[in-house]
């Protein structure tokens, strides 16, 4: 099957040991990436999360924020999340990433790096409730960062810049054998929004 409708020139087709990514550059233009990136960091209700470690609270390196039209709650990296109604907006960029690929997603997981030093570390998205093979499509606006992946036995590396504008999507069997992180970077970096549309069971 193809999950993808179309293939065009700006697409970027990552076929990769044990799974799949299709990268588009420009899949929202400039002044809609703009528009995006200012309504979203107004807008969404964005919450430093904790977490408990070993009886320590430690507050995540990103802001995040969790909508939806579910009313399951999601847990993850320790956390259990509760959605919020979707936006209009948010509603809007979820029927332009579904134009792309089959599938109907349910939720969508926001996160904020607000500089070079917030990061999510190494992981893969392979909660239950995301079922076996999830098709994740992440939507980037603001500063450019780097997305690695590493294969979980052969410590294979793989580096994407995400860029205003772009969306990337996970697919196949990719969430079972790779783990993936945004570094933190010395460089001098903007605010950045990523999205992850999901589809939970
Ligand atoms: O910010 C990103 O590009 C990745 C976010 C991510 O991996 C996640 O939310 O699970
Ligand atoms: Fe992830």
């Amino acid at each position: 099957m193809d999950a993808f409708n179309s293939a065009n020139s700006h697409n970027e087709r990552i076929v990769i040991r044990n799974g799949e990514i299709l990268h588009i550059r420009n899949f929202f233009d400039k002044e809609l990436s703009d528009h995006y990136l200012n309504v979203l960091l107004e807008s969404i209700d964005w919450k430093q999360e904790k977490m408990n470690m070993y009886g320590k609270e430690l507050l995540f390196p990103r802001l995040s924020a969790w909508y939806g039209d579910s009313d399951k709650p999601y847990a993850f990296s320790g956390i259990t999340l509760q959605p919020i109604e979707w936006s209009t907006d948010l509603l809007e960029i979820k029927r332009q990433v579904e134009s792309k690929v089959n599938v109907t997603f349910n939720s969508v997981l926001l996160n904020r790096y607000r500089h070079g030093n917030d990061s999510i570390s190494w992981h893969s998205d392979s909660e239950k409730e995301l079922g076996k093979n999830p098709v994740i499509a992440s939507v980037n606006f603001g500063a450019t960062r780097i997305f690695q992946l590493r294969h979980i036995q052969t410590k294979e590396k793989i580096a994407i810049e995400l860029s205003h504008g772009s969306l990337l999507i996970m697919l196949g069997e990719l969430q079972h054998f790779w783990q993936h992180q945004i570094p933190k970077t010395k460089k001098v970096v903007g605010e950045r929004i990523n999205l992850t549309f999901r589809v939970i069971k």
